[in-house]
This record gives structure tokens, sequence and C-alpha cells, in this order.
């Protein structure tokens, strides 16, 4: 398994789940996100059991469609620019219109509103609507697909959060025991709490929430939304229809330092690698983009098209843990002091290793301290011990966290004992190696204690 401290996760689809790429691709990954918007519940499960096959330890994140509209059943065609083009209800067409199966489509355009489509790169201008039906001048040449995102420039959708189709897709993210599930077009924290909600009455309350920060609702709510999640995705796939691509550094900058402010993880998402989808070696430019939300002190990094359906997936992966590595070491945050404890407790044991050197090894029960440590980047190496899978798959996704399984001891002390044995026993920690021990938890345990050893 090839580790650095910024997380690798790739999206599985028809590139990269035949089991012969599979097994080499997850060799370079810390996850593997299965995105609901395409397939069903047989190809999502054959997905999670082969990657499961090869490492059990690994993330699996669920991404669920979610309130977006997408074209129905349709056979491509191809527009021009100031073609005329006729959207209608329907789930599908054979060719004489642009068949869209959700009916607050047509609720919520009006005259000279922008739809956006094929990631951005057509645009087509509302010109007429009466009832279930539009007709739109196209703005730029184009192919328009069937199951693509139709975005309508500025404006989020006013359906609920979740539908039917997702709600079978939770059900399938609890039963096969998935650790994170994207919540798509999120556009408030009471789109969070709802979908939680959802997870406490399917008895899937372990697993937690990414909020997907991908359209002008969520940018406006930005701070709550980031605050009521577990984990917040820059999803530049969608920002990039929603707003003008050059307000997209913007945009990704703030989210990261709200997220860092509110002590959530962050991932950025999508186009990372683009021109892999096609090309075995990324461009230049791809390679800054990557260096640059790694410097910004992003946790993880999400491939979605490159790696689902791209010509390199394994080149992919491989590309982007090599430019992690090389940058992960600059990455510069403001560590700022917070209120409770935990964290300033935290913020103490990271100075204090790196002031002597020390490698920090935690045991940990809930990984509430590991999230703690880990939010301040710490220079050391970062071990953690778990007893639990579901906690170690949670935390493998935190920026520096190397979480290990050493059984189900109840006794911190043991723990912390047995965390360093296997970590000795590995060859992580060898002779002569500083290491500060801890098991960091102080709302629950009343004594605390840190220990450092040369070993
Ligand atoms: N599991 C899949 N099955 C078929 N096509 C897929 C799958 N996953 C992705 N794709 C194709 O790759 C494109 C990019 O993948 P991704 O960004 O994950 O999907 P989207 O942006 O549509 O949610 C998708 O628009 C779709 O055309
Ligand atoms: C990851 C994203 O979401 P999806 O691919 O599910 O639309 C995105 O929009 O960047
Ligand atoms: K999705
Ligand atoms: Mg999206």
């Amino acid at each position: 398994m090839i580790v650095s401290r910024v997380k690798i996760v790739a999206t599985i689809g028809p590139a990269s789940e035949k089991t012969d790429v599979l097994r080499e691709l997850i060799k370079y990954v810390d996850g593997v996100r299965i995105n609901f918007s395409h397939g069903n519940t047989e190809e999502w499960r054959t997905r999670v059991m082969n990657v499961r096959e090869f490492r059990n330890d690994i993330t699996v994140l669920g991404d669920l469609r979610g309130p977006g509209i997408r074209t129905g059943g349709m056979k491509p065609i191809t527009i021009s620019t100031g073609d005329s083009v006729e959207f209608r209800l329907d789930d599908k067409s054979d060719g004489g219109f642009v068949p869209v199966p959700n009916s607050s489509f047509f609720r919520v355009i009006t005259i000279d509103d922008i739809i956006v489509m094929n990631d951005g790169r057509l645009r087509l201008r509302v010109e007429k609507v009466s009832g279930n039906r539009a007709v739109l001048t196209a703005l730029t040449s184009g192919t328009i697909m069937q199951e693509k995102a139709i975005v309508i420039k500025g404006k989020d959708y006013p359906i609920p959060i979740l539908d039917d189709y997702d709600r079978e897709a939770l059900k399938f993210a609890v039963s096969i025991g998935m650790d994170y599930v994207g919540v798509s077009h999120v556009r408030s924290s009471d789109d969070i709490e709802e979908v939680r909600a959802e997870l406490r009455r399917i008895g899937g309350d372990w697993v937690r929430l990414v909020a997907k920060i991908e359209g002008p609702d969520a940018v406006r709510n930005m701070k709550d939304v980031v605050c009521a999640s577990d984990y917040v995705m820059v999803a530049r796939g969608d920002l990039g229809m929603h707003f003008d691509l050059e307000e997209i550094p913007r945009i990704q900058s703030s989210i990261i330092k709200e997220s860092q402010k509110c002590g959530k993880p962050v991932m950025v998402a999508t186009q990372l690698l683009e021109s892999m989808i096609e090309q075995p070696v990324p461009t230049r430019a791809e390679v800054v983009d990557i260096t640059n939300a790694v410097m910004e002190g992003v946790d993880s990094l999400l491939l979605t098209g490159e790696t689902a359906v791209g010509k390199y997936p394994i080149e992919a992966v491989q590309w982007l843990r090599r430019v992690a590595g090389e940058y992960e070491g600059e990455v510069r945050i403001d560590r700022e002091v917070m209120a409770n404890l935990t964290d300033r407790l935290a913020l103490g044991i990271v100075q204090l290793a790196e002031d002597i050197g020390a490698k920090i090894v935690i045991y940990s029960r809930g990984g509430r301290f590991v999230e703690a440590i880990s939010r301040y980047r710490p220079k050391v190496p970062t071990y953690v011990g778990v007893s639990d899978e579901r906690i170690l798959r949670r935390l493998r996704l935190y920026w520096g966290v190397e979480p290990i399984i050493i059984g189900d001891i109840k006794d911190y002390d043991e723990g912390e004992r047995e965390t360093l044995n296997q970590l000795i026993r590995s060859g992580s920690i060898a002779k002569g190696d500083l290491v500060l021990l801890t098991h960091g938890v102080i709302d629950t345990y009343n004594d605390y204690s840190i220990r450092i050893l040369r070993i």
C-alpha cells in the first residue's frame, strides 16, 4: 500500500471495475467512490465486494444522485450555435426533443435563464416556456446525451434532498456498510440534517456525511453547510456549471478555509486529471492544480471521470499520489487555537512532537482525538490504533492519519501499548525512534497521559 498524507479517492466505473484493473488501482488509493447517479444496485454491490476482497480496510463513499435533474433516455442530439431545441417532460425521446423526466425543471426555468450541460461545454438560453415544454436557443455547439446533468445557472432545484431513488441508494449504502455518503446538490444545513435523520431511521447512524458544495445555495450558506457536515467536498463539476470558471479558484479556497475553521476534513473533486481520460500523462496545469490543493491543506483528492470512464485509471491514481506526495510536506495552515480542551491538547501534542522529532502514536476508540490531531497537519508521522474496522475506514480519509487495527481492547493504557508493539513489529517504528504515546481522550476519561519513549 503506497501511503501519503493527502488521501486519494477514486470513482469506480466501467473503466476500473474489471478485477485486474481494480486490484492494481486500489494499491494507490485510500478510498473508492460509488456514484449512485449511474448504474444499479447489482453493479454497485459487485464493485464494493471486489474492492473489499482485495482490501477490506479501504474507505467506501457512496455518492447520492440527489436533487439534480438529468436528461432522460435519448440518442445523442448534436446541435449548433443558434439552433432551436425543444425540452419536454418525458422519460425518453426518439430524437425530436430532449426528454426531461422531472416537471420541476419547467416550474423553475424562466425566460433568459441559461441552461448548462456536458460539464459546462454546452449552454442554451430559455426562449419560451409553456406548461411542460420549453424552447431554448443553443449558445454553443455540442451534443446532448442521456443521463447528463441539466443545470440552470445560478439556481438550485427546490425539490426534496432525497427522492425514492436516493432512499433506496441510502438503504443499499447502509446494508453494505459504506463509510461515507455524498450529499449531492446540498442547499442548507437542513438538507444535511434530513439525510442524517433518514440514516438514523434505517439504522445507519454510523455513516458519515460528505456535504458536496456544488450549487449557489450551498456557496451562499457555506458556513452552515460545512459546520453541519462530517466531511466537505469541493464539487468542481457542478460548481463550474453554476459559476463562471474564473470564480472557481476563489470559491475553492473559501470552502477549504471554512472547512478548516470548523474543523472539518475537506476534499477537492473533479477534473484534477481530466486530460488523463484520453492521455497517459497529465498536463502541467493539472499538476499545478493538484499542488495548489495540497498546499491549501486539503485532506483528500477525488478522481471522478478519470477513473470511472478514462483510458488510464491506474496511471491517474499513480500520478495523483506522486504529485500529492511531492508537496504535502510543505502544507501551511494557520493553527487556530480552538476553544475546547481536546483541541488544545491536540495542538500541544503536535507542537511538542514536532519540536522533539517524535512520531505520534495514539490509541483511539472513537477517533475524535485523532480528528483533532489531523486538523493541525502534524509534520511528524501520526499512527492510530483502533479496535473497530468502521473507525479505521472513517479515519483513513483524514490528512496524515495512518490507522491500524489492534483488536478489541477496552483499557486505554493497554491499547496504547498494543498499538506501539504492532508498529514496532511492522517496522513503522524503529529502534532509536522518539515516540509520543497518548490515548488522548479527556472528555470521557478523567486522567490524561502523555508518554515520551526512546525505542
Ligand atoms: N458507473 C458508471 N456507468 C456509466 N457511466 C459512468 C459511470 N460513472 C461515470 N460515468 C460516466 O462518466 C462521466 C463522469 O463521471 P462522474 O463525474 O462520476 O459522473 P457525473 O459527473 O455524471 O455524476 C459521467 O457523466 C458518465 O457519463
Ligand atoms: C463530484 C461531483 O458531483 P457529481 O459527479 O456526482 O455530479 C461534481 O459535481 O464535481
Ligand atoms: K452523484
Ligand atoms: Mg456534482
